[in-house]
């Protein structure tokens, strides 16, 4: 058996009633305790399951993200990274396990109203309306106050480039304008947890380079966590991530500490000397491996004992003291490599 598609079609901030109505309410004291400077950890997710009849999408998944931070969600197809976002978001219900928003759960509409904004993957915007009233109604939606409507949904339209969209109806965006719309939607209000799912898929890559610099701008003024298959994306803008495979979270943690870049550099040389012994030598170097093919050499150190920068240092001296010819240097893995490595 199967339930509903986890995204509505229209995008929405209000959870279905039906979710909502089961919701506990916090008492005006709870209230005052969860005010924007006192929440750390803006999301938490404790061994959250969700079932669809026999298909287990998640699987006892526990996550804690936190405030002011950039947070990918990361995954190959079918991970579980969207029902997750449904969850978070307040679409759909876990079917065991416990997630949190700003302390609320996130059917409790009422105390996330203003303070979570949403880009669902693959939502439709309503063809009929004009962008002005869709972003104008959403904003309304979110509490904002009547005289600040259009002014908020001019200035967020503004932020993703669309400000001669204004009385241009949504059904005649094109997927890339429509993605923006959806985005500026997200982003209403200034929200201090805003859930991206795929916020750069589809886009040329100018606009999403500056889908990335809007993402960026962003850190430390709200909470963002964002899904993407861009890996090197994710790597440049992301604090921490989760790596998901079939439902289970495989990794999680800072992205250093993802790709490894405190314990090990590479160094990519070009035809010459390999002089592996000068490196291997060097105090700071704990194993050297050499790929022939890739004409890579990998560095691994103690983290803690001493910077990735500074092993750089000591080891690209000792290369060019003997005539080895350095093409690249990178610290740690990077993102793709390790979400290869482990899903
Ligand atoms: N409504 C549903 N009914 C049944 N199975 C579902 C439903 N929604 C998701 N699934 C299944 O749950 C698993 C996780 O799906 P989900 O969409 O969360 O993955 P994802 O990581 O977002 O994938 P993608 O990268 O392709 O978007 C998949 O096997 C999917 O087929």
């Amino acid at each position: 058996m199967t339930e509903e598609k986890a995204v509505p079609d229209v995008v929405k901030v209000e959870a279905p009633a039906a979710l909502a109505a089961d919701a506990p309410v916090a008492t005006t004291s709870e209230k005052k305790k969860k005010k924007k400077s006192e929440v750390e950890v803006a999301v938490r997710l404790t061994k959250v399951t969700k079932r669809f009849g026999a298909k287990t999408a998640v699987d006892e998944v526990s996550l804690r993200v936190r405030a002011g931070s950039v947070y990918g969600l990361i995954g190959p197809n079918g991970a579980g990274k969207t029902t997750t976002f449904s969850m978070m978001a307040g679409f759909l219900k876990p079917t065991s396990g416990n997630v949190e928003v700003l302390g609320y759960s996130p059917t409790q509409v009422d105390e996330l109203r203003s303070r979570l904004g949403v880009l669902p993957q693959d939502a439709l915007l309503p063809a009929s309306d004009k962008v002005g009233e869709f972003l104008s109604h959403m904003a309304l939606l979110q509490d904002i106050p009547k005289d600040r409507v259009e002014t908020t949904a001019r200035e967020v339209l503004a932020e993703v480039e669309g400000r001669d969209w204004w009385n241009v109806r949504c059904g005649s965006l094109s997927h890339g304008m429509a993605k923006r719309v959806q985005l500026a939607q997200a982003l209403l209000g200034d929200p201090e947890v805003v859930l991206l799912d795929e916020p750069t898929a589809g886009l040329d890559p100018r606009v999403a380079y500056e889908v990335r610099q809007l993402i960026k701008s962003r850190r430390g003024r709200c909470t963002l966590i964002v899904s993407s298959h861009n890996l090197q994306e994710l790597e440049e803008i992301c604090d921490g991530a989760a790596i998901l495979d079939r439902g289970r979270v495989v990794a999680s943690g800072s992205i250093s500490e993802l790709t490894a870049a405190s314990e090990e550099i590479r160094i990519r040389l070009a035809q010459g000397p390999v002089p592996i012994p000068v490196v291997r030598d060097l105090p700071m170097v704990k194993r050297v491996e050499w790929d022939d093919e890739r004409r890579e050499l990998v560095v691994y150190f103690d983290r803690g004992s001493v910077d990735a920068e500074t092993v750089i240092g000591h080891v690209l001296w000792a290369l060019l003291q003997n005539q080895a010819r350095i093409s690249a240097v990178s610290k740690g893995r990077g993102l793709e490599q390790r979400v290869m490595d482990l899903t």
